[in-house]
């Protein structure tokens, strides 16, 4: 009986991505691309930067870029997914640290910084449709949303401890704002990355469905929630509970891409890059 239901949702699905989305097309940079559902007037924003969606300068420009245009136009929702069947995100493209160049580096952590500023703040009712692996940067970007589907078998989290590395606050600040303080110290501290049933269990995602079409459905779903509720009172609600962690940033933007900078730029973080990165690359063959 379930199944059938959800088999109707999905056909349903399937006809309204047939028939209702259009791009928006100035949102659409050649690494995001956004659909606008016409009758819900709910955007989906995809990330398509293959194979892994690694977040370099130009995929935060574009991403920033659709996030403004999804508030001009006034959507009654942004849903965050990606394009690749596998993985969500794989975090901050390593590459951009490794032997970077200093401009670039400081515009990308500027970039990252617009990014989450736009999304954590959004006018517009926010979700993620977690189709796949959300490490670190992955995992920011999701849980900057405010709610959170997820695919099973794949992993989200803050791991940067693992790869010896400290969060910034403003990371953190962002899993603390979904999970229980001590559970996301715990996490914090370990660098764990929770199977798709552990981020259930502790409450990192919402809900777990078994398709990304049904992801989709559950975020418009938590969007009709909001039916019933005055959308500019909705939203000064979500900026008051955020503002603190916002402000936080904005007061120490310049402070804290300096020390992105310094701390990038550290010989032994170098070198930890390099073997990151080669690991990976070892991994892939
Ligand atoms: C005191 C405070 C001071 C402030 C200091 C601030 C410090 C910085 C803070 C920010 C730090 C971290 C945030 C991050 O996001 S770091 C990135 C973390 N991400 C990861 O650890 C994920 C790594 N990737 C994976 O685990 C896997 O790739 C995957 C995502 C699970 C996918 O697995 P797969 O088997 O499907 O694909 P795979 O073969 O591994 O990869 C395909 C190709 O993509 C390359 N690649 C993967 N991830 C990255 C990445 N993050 N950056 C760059 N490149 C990546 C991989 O090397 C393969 O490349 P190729 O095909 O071999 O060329």
């Amino acid at each position: 009986m379930q199944s059938a239901l959800i088999n109707g949702k999905k056909l349903c699905c399937s006809m309204l991505l047939k028939n209702c989305f259009r791009p928006l097309s100035a949102a659409s940079g050649k690494l995001t691309n956004v659909e606008i559902n016409d009758k819900t007037g709910v955007a989906v924003l995809t990330m398509n930067r293959l194979p892994v969606n690694g977040l370099n300068l130009d995929l935060l420009r574009d991403l920033l870029q659709s996030i403004q245009e999804i508030e001009k136009n006034k959507c009654r929702g942004l849903i965050l997914t990606s394009a690749s069947n596998t993985i969500f995100s794989a975090g901050l493209d390593i590459t951009e640290m490794y032997k970077p160049d200093q401009e670039r580096l400081k515009q990308f952590w500027n970039a990252l910084q617009d990014v989450w500023l736009a999304l954590y703040g959004s006018a517009v009712p926010t979700a993620a449709a977690i189709n796949g692996h959300s490490p670190a940067g992955g995992c920011l970007l999701a849980s900057s949303c405010e709610y959170r589907v997820m695919l099973p078998k794949y992993t989200i989290g803050l791991n940067e401890t693992q790869l010896g590395i400290v969060a910034p606050k403003w990371f953190m600040s962002t899993f603390r704002n979904v999970l229980p303080r001590r559970i996301a110290e715990q996490a914090l501290v370990q660098g764990k990355m929770f199977t798709s049933d552990e981020a259930l269990k502790v409450g990192l995602v919402d809900e777990l469905v078994a398709s990304k079409e049904e992801a989709l459905i559950k975020c418009e779903k938590f969007f009709a929630s909001f039916s019933k509720t005055d959308p500019i009172a909705r939203y000064l609600t979500k900026k008051q509970l955020r503002y603190n962690d916002m402000k936080e940033l904005q007061d120490e933007k310049v402070q804290d891409v300096e020390n992105f900078v310094s701390f990038v730029n550290q010989p032994t973080v170098q070198k930890s890059l390099g073997f990151y990165l080669e690991s990976l690359k070892k991994k892939a063959k």
